[in-house]
């Protein structure tokens, strides 16, 4: 990556990542959290839920591709899985 998101990968005009939570209800909190902080940055995920795992998938819709939102958002979200363990 061009930006310090070792934990991201880029694929096409999308950045992705994997979150393993310790179990399926810290799973639920990192999502509840990540909410939280999407709706304030005007911003959302898409976010697929398997038991533990959650896959998060960040593009741009509006602009087509990538912008500064979704590294923005990248790291919130890392920041939100590391104070949860994950
Ligand atoms: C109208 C509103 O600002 C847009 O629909 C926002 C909402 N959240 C969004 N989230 C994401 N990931 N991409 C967008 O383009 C986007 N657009």
């Amino acid at each position: 990556m061009d930006t310090n998101l070792p934990e991201w990968r880029r694929e096409g005009d999308e950045l992705r990542r994997t979150v393993t939570a310790p179990d399926f209800p810290t799973a639920i909190r990192i999502v509840d959290e990540i909410a939280v902080r999407a709706e304030e940055l005007n911003h959302h995920p898409d976010i697929d839920i398997r038991w533990r795992t959650l896959h998060l998938t960040l593009t741009t819709h509006d602009a087509g591709g990538l912008t500064d939102l979704d590294f923005t958002l990248a790291a919130v979200i890392d920041d939100i899985a590391a104070r949860h363990g994950a």
